[in-house]
C-alpha cells in the first residue's frame, strides 16, 4: 500500500482571496493547474483573467466557482467595468456547475439593489457572504457525513473511495466529500482513502493526493480502471464524491467516471454517497438529461499519452448518476436517503442564504 505524508495537519488552503492593495482590488487564486509541485498564485485584476482561470481550471470545483464568480462581480464593480457584461462572461465561463451562476447572481443582485454609489461595496459584501456560507456548509456537511458513515459502515475503520477532488481546494472551507473524509481521519476512523487518479486532468493524483498528504491521511492512488478490482476484492466500504449540478429529481452530474463507480457500487452493494451544498442543487433543472455536460478539448485526452496525429477524442467533463444509484446526498441542511424529489426540495427549503 502507498505511504502517506506525515506532515502535521494543515488543511487550510486559501484557494480564493480578495486583496485591496493601493493600486486597486485583486482576486488572488491558487493556480490548481500548477499543483502538486508548485504553489503559484494568480492575481486577477480584471474579469477576463478570472474567466480564463475558470476555463483552464486554475480555479475549479463547483462550490468555489460560486465564490470566485461572486468575487468576480465585485471586482468588476470595484474597478468600474461594466457589471452586466461581467455577469454574462462569468456565469457562462463553464456550463455544468450551477454554483457558478448562483454566486455570480448573488453578487449581481446585491450590486443592482444598492445603486451606483453603494453597488461595489454591496457586491463585495455579498461575495464575502457567499464565501462564508460555503465554509459553514462545508463544516456542517462534514458532521452530517461522518454520522451517516457510522450508520452505513459497521465496525469503523472506513475504506473510502473517492473520485476527482472535493477538498479545501474546491471550497470556502475544508471541502465537500473530502471534507467528510478529513473528519473521519481526525476521528481515527479512516482506515484507507482510495484516490482515483481521475483522467484526463488528474484531479485525483494531482490535487486529492496533495490534500490527503497535507492532512496526513492514509491514502493510496489508483488508476481509474483499477476501481472495479477493489470492489471485487471487498476493499471499499463506501464511495464519496462531490457534485456539480443536482437536478430536481436527484440525478447528479459529477466528474466523468462517477457514473461507472455508482454502477459498481450498486452491483457490489456498497454505499454511493454524494456530498454537496444546496447551492449545487438546481430545482429548475428537472432531470439528469436536462443537465448541460461540458465538452472539453480532445487534446486533454490525446496529450496524456502518445497518440497518432489527428486522433479525435471524446472528452465530456462530467457524467450523470441517476438518483436510484445514489444511496444518500449529504448537504449542509442534512442527509437525504433515499434520494427523492420531495426530500431534495425540502432540504433546499431550509437554505439560509438567498
Ligand atoms: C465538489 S466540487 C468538485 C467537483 O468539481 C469537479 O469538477 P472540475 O474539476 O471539472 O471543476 C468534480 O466534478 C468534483 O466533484
Amino acid at each position: 500500500m502507498g505511504d502517506h505524508d506525515t506532515r502535521p495537519e494543515n488543511t487550510v488552503i486559501p484557494t480564493v482571496r480578495w486583496e485591496e492593495p493601493p493600486d486597486g482590488p485583486v482576486l488572488v487564486l491558487l493556480d490548481q493547474t500548477r499543483l502538486p509541485h508548485e504553489e503559484v498564485e494568480l492575481r486577477c485584476t480584471d474579469v477576463q483573467a478570472l474567466v480564463g482561470a475558470i476555463r483552464s481550471l486554475a480555479v475549479r470545483g463547483a462550490p468555489v466557482l460560486g465564490v470566485a464568480g461572486a468575487y468576480g462581480v465585485a471586482l468588476a464593480a470595484a474597478r468600474g467595468y461594466d457589471v452586466e457584461d461581467a455577469v454574462d462572461l462569468l456565469a457562462n465561463a463553464r456550463p455544468t456547475a450551477v454554483n457558478l451562476a448562483y454566486g455570480v447572481e448573488r453578487a449581481a443582485a446585491a450590486y443592482r439593489g444598492a445603486g451606483q454609489d453603494e453597488g461595489p461595496a454591496a457586491a463585495l459584501a455579498e461575495a464575502r457572504a457567499v464565501h462564508a456560507e460555503d465554509a459553514a456548509a462545508s463544516t456542517a456537511m462534514a458532521a452530517h457525513g461522518e454520522r451517516l458513515l457510522a450508520e452505513l459502515v459497521s465496525g469503523g475503520g472506513y475504506r473510502i473511495l473517492t473520485h476527482c477532488n472535493t477538498g479545501a481546494l474546491v471550497s470556502g472551507g475544508e471541502g465537500t466529500a473530502l471534507g467528510v473524509v478529513l473528519a473521519t481521519h481526525r476521528s481515527g476512523e479512516l482506515r484507507r482513502l482510495w484516490v482515483d487518479e481521475t483522467r484526463p486532468l488528474l484531479q485525483g493524483s494531482r490535487l486529492t493526493a496533495y490534500e490527503a498528504a497535507r492532512a496526513g491521511m492514509p491514502y493510496t492512488l489508483l488508476a481509474d480502471s483499477a476501481a472495479g478490482s477493489l470492489f471485487a476484492a471487498g476493499e471499499v466500504d463506501a464511495v464519496l464524491v462531490g457534485a456539480d449540478r443536482i437536478a430536481a429529481d436527484g440525478s447528479t452530474a459529477n466528474k466523468v467516471g462517477s457514473y461507472p463507480l455508482a454502477v459498481l457500487a450498486h452491483h457490489h452493494q456498497v454505499p454511493f454517497v454524494v456530498v454537496a451544498p444546496t447551492t449545487t442543487v438546481d430545482l429548475e433543472t428537472p432531470d439528469g438529461a436536462s443537465i448541460e455536460i461540458e465538452q472539453r478539448p480532445g487534446s486533454e485526452v490525446t496529450d496524456l499519452a502518445p497518440t497518432p496525429l489527428g486522433t479525435q477524442a471524446y472528452n465530456p467533463a462530467f457524467d450523470v448518476t441517476p438518483a436510484a444509484l445514489i444511496t444518500a446526498i449529504v448537504t449542509e441542511n442534512g442527509v437525504i436517503s433515499p434520494v427523492t424529489a420531495d426530500r431534495l426540495a425540502a432540504v433546499c427549503a431550509k437554505r439560509t442564504g438567498v
